[in-house]
């Protein structure tokens, strides 16, 4: 892990130099008490990459190493001007890019539709083929004789390559190279199988022949084309130093000066230069080691001091979390060279941190580009901002976890101002040899912890109890309370460190990245009852999430849809293109408290909404729970706002209190602005006298198309296919779902009634008030239209229309619900399809009233009325209005 790591360098110099001062000072612990403990089960940690600050500095080191298998270099001096600076392009291709001769073809294509003057392209084996090398010495240093096979394996994959991308003169010399290689391969697999050992210079020059081969079947198919191109074996160019295990440090002086030399000899517009391999002063044939040929790239660009340098590779770019943890991740645009430093742990790991150094000293862009979808434009990495503004897109970048973990914790009031404390602890740690992570300490001295690898803490325990025996056989130590949690940020700035439980590790790691990179007003909403309101309301975010989300930055994620039989769920969002097919084909049986827990457990999105759009009282009763957990309620059911009184008060209570919101603009009127007009003369200090009406859609059209043409069933039944009614019919006939609307409209007015103290007039025969459903009530309703044929001929023989009305008398403090008659002329009567019609006369609105009216029922409306009440929420939350 600390090879990937973001600061390997200040990790181990912070621990080094600890160690020193023991060996100076040692430990002068007199007389303090702490507590010892460590705790296994902690598991990860969450970083967090920052913007802004200055460079960390890299130190490299001396060490040579000895030297084997000598390649030749000229050495006589030849001064021809090497051209550097913006006409060159670098660009590196890994073994994936380079994996097949198709692709080495497109290689080719990107490196020529590159209208830079000068390029060099770093190319890096085919795919698979360092492993196949790195097989080759282990066989032949296990004495294994498949080494053979395998080296033939390696020469068939490459002729294939070449005789499928080559032809002519061209695949000629490749494949005579080719042969001369193996031949040479095979003399030193022998050397290697006899000694029974390979040296790393035996194994680096074994290795190293993917790039070389590599390098020239992409020169000669550049050259194919027309354009001027050479190859360049790059240990002829590129000195380098071992600095450490597994790491070497370049010569620039040195590289720079056989660069000069090599491009002397062949100045061409286009090189293809191996990636990966190098060679030291004595030139000796080395390796950057894994991940070199980024480095290769870096160290070229900067050797030539190139305008830019593209790594090719197969992802988008640089992602801001591990996308398989984090479905929500980005592709970031811009990243400084200390962000990205920081960001080496990613999933998407595309770059070495060491990488950065090379290209950062001459300020040259890198930019992480992907070869199979050219047309995204990919992450570029560099010192300047990339915007106007001067900010590198978001202040914060990208976040990452690491697992397996352990968190020491050593704890202990005796710790406070006794110099030498942590120096005796990190001793200890530094003996087993155990890499420390992370190191926090608070100013009050009390407690000191630090996180190691896992598989690490059983040594460094066993240690620090060594260490501090006889404190603890004094009994001075307090059994310990285990630090479940720590946070450290360096110096640099670039970078928070949380520890965490392991198991809350990519919980948090998405609510950490979904607080930066989602919008605000990034909303979750789980559908309750998806029939003819909750099913066009899908439709209409459906057809309407894209427009939001571009215009209003409002992004809105169904994550949840469940009926009274099935529920269907998502972490990251439902397909609404085919949300039907999936609640028939995916969905599990419904149960409302788990589909409750989904949302609240749901840790991607920072808002989260349920619309509840059945007419069930059950579901209105958990409103509170809901809004209690802090997710938004909205809803076009009347249950809650006009059931018991008590509990109605409670709600609202709670809701004003709380940052959640409840909307329920759609329970009267659908979609007209009923609610948002009561609570705007409200809240504005007008005084409501009196609210009278249309309140019912399905009424109004009964009895506005109820003209003699056509019996009163039928005109009933019209309603209900139109979807104007309730589930069931008798709930607007009987005249319920008028007194609902009225009670709610009463309540939000502010006067304290209930559902009983509304008087209504029932239009459900009494005969029918028993039937046990609505279908059997529409079955048996033709019975009564004679009775309602009379009731509309009496009325019409007087000149008038029967309309059904609601009225809330503030003044005094009571409510109506009754079928009335009106004259011809009165605007009640003018009314027409399912239109509402409500009257608001106030201090304000006195002699004439304030009128509202139009369509109040019907799918498309109503969810509509629904959909306003979420942009509504949106708009609370801060979305642009
Ligand atoms: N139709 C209209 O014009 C208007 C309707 N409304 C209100 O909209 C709501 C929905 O009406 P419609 O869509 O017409 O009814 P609907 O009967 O077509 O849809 C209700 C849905 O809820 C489901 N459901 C019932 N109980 C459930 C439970 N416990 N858990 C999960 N799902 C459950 C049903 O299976 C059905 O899919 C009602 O409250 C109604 O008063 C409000 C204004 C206008
Ligand atoms: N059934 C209701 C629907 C709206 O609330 C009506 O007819 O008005
Ligand atoms: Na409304």
């Amino acid at each position: 892990m600390t090879g990937r790591v973001a600061l390997p360098v200040v990790h181990r110099a912070m621990v080094a130099s600890l160690a020193t001062n023991i060996r100076q000072g040692g430990t002068s612990a007199q007389c303090w008490k702490y507590d010892l403990s460590q705790d296994r089960s902690l598991g990860g940690s969450v970083r967090i990459g920052q913007s802004q600050g200055s460079f960390l500095t890299h130190r490299s080191t001396n060490l040579l190493r000895p030297a084997a298998a000598a390649i030749s270099v000229e050495q006589d001096d030849v001064n021809t001007y090497l051209p550097k600076g913006d006409m060159w392009s670098v660009h590196k291709f890994g073994g994936t890019c380079m994996g097949t001769p198709q692709r080495i073809q497109s290689v080719a294509d990107i490196v020529l539709s590159d209208s830079s003057e000068r390029k060099l392209v770093i190319v890096s084996a085919m795919s698979k083929v360092t492993d196949m090398m790195y097989n080759l010495v282990h066989k032949a240093q296990s004495r294994d004789d498949s080494y053979m096979i395998a080296l033939e394996e390696v020469f068939e994959k490459h002729m294939a390559a070449a005789k499928d991308l080559l032809d002519g003169e061209d695949l000629a010399s490749f494949l005579s190279q080719l042969h001369s290689d193996v031949s040479s391969l095979r003399a030193m697999l022998s050397a290697i199988y006899i000694a029974g050992h390979a040296t790393e210079s035996f194994s680096d020059f074994v290795v190293g022949h993917g790039e070389l081969w590599s390098a020239q079947m992409l020169s000669y198919a550049i050259k194919k084309s027309g354009a001027p191109c050479s190859w360049m074996d790059t240990r002829e160019v590129l000195v380098v130093k071992p600095s450490g295990p597994n790491q070497v440090d370049p010569d620039y002086l040195e590289s720079e000066k056989r660069l000069q030399k090599w491009f002397s000899r062949q100045p061409a517009e286009i090189i293809v230069a191996t990636g990966f391999i190098a060679s030291t002063a004595e030139n000796i044939p080395t390796t950057l080691k894994r991940d070199g040929s980024d480095f290769s790239a870096a160290i070229i660009g900067s050797l030539v001091r190139a305008r830019q340098v593209t790594i090719w590779t197969d992802v988008d770019g640089v992602f801001s979390a591990d996308p398989r943890k984090v479905s929500e991740a980005v592709i970031l645009s811009t990243l400084s060279y200390q962000e990205a430093w920081e960001m080496s742990y990613f999933g998407a790991n595309v770059l070495h941190p060491r990488t950065i150094i090379p290209v950062m000293k001459d300020n040259i862009p890198i930019v992480i580009r992907n070869m199979f979808n050219i047309s995204a434009p990919g992450t570029m990495i560099c010192r300047q901002p990339a915007n106007d503004n001067g900010d590198l897109d978001a202040c914060v970048k990208s976040f990452a976890t690491i697992d397996n973990l352990a968190l020491v914790n050593v704890e202990g009031t005796g710790m406070a101002g006794v110099p030498g404390t942590s120096s005796a602890i990190f001793s200890v740690v530094k003996d087993v040899g155990a890499n420390v992570i992370m190191i926090s300490q608070a100013s009050s001295e009390h407690s000191i912890c630090f996180a190691v690898p896992e598989k690490e803490v059983a040594a460094v325990s066993a240690a620090l109890h060594v260490r501090f025996r006889e404190a603890l056989a004094a009994g001075r130590l307090s059994k310990a309370n285990i630090n479940v949690r720590a946070i450290a940020q360096g110096c640099s700035e670039y970078n928070i460190t949380v520890v965490l439980k392991q198991e809350d590790c990519v919980r948090a790691l998405r609510a950490a990245h979904s607080r930066f990179f989602l919008s605000k007003t990034t909303l979750a909403v789980g559908i309750i009852g998806p029939g003819l309101i909750g099913g066009t309301l899908l439709n209409q975010l459906k057809d309407q999430a894209a427009v939001l989300k571009e215009n209003m930055n409002i992004d809105l994620r169904v994550i949840g849809i469940t009926g009274s039989s099935t529920m269907l769920l998502s972490d990251t969002g439902i397909d609404l293109t085919q949300w039907k097919e999936l609640l028939r084909k995916e969905a599990e049986p419904a149960d409302l408290a788990n589909f409750v827990r989904h949302m609240s457990d749901n840790h991607v999105f920072p808002n989260k909404v349920l619309v509840d759009c059945t007419a069930d009282t059950s579901v209105a009763s958990h409103y509170y729970d809901w809004l209690k957990k802090g997710i938004h309620v909205i809803t076009p059911n009347k249950k809650a706002n006009s059931g018991p009184l008590d509990r109605y008060l409670k709600l609202r209570t709670l809701q004003r209190a709380s940052y959640t919101h409840y909307f329920y603009e759609a329970t009267v009127g659908a979609g007209l602005p009923i609610i948002s007009t009561l609570r705007g003369l409200l809240e504005t200090g007008d005084k409501i006298l009196r609210i009278e009406g249309i309140f019912s859609g399905t009424l109004s059209y009964i009895f506005n198309n109820f003209e003699g043409t056509r019996t009163f069933s039928n005109v009933v039944a019209e309603a209900k296919e139109a979807g104007y009614t309730e589930p069931d019919p008798r709930d607007d006939l009987s005249g319920t779902d008028v007194a609902r609307k009225v009670i709610i409209l009463a309540r939000e007015s502010g006067l304290t009634l209930e559902l009983s103290d509304i008087p209504v007039k029932s239009l459900v025969p009494e005969a029918l008030a028993s039937c046990s459903s609505a279908d059997e009530f529409m079955q048996k309703l033709p019975s009564f239209d004679e009775d309602w044929a009379k009731q509309r001929s009496e009325a019409e023989a007087a000149g008038e229309v029967l309309r059904y009305v609601g009225v809330v008398d503030a003044v005094n403090q009571k409510g109506q619900v009754e079928l009335r008659r009106y004259k011809r002329d009165h605007p009640f009567a003018q009314l027409s399809g399912s239109d509402n019609i409500i009257a608001f006369t106030t201090s304000r609105y006195k002699e004439q009233p304030l009128i509202v009216r139009g369509p109040g029922a019907g799918a498309e409306v109503t969810a509509g009325g629904v959909f306003c009440d979420m942009l509504r929420l949106a708009s609370s939350l801060g979305a642009p209005s």
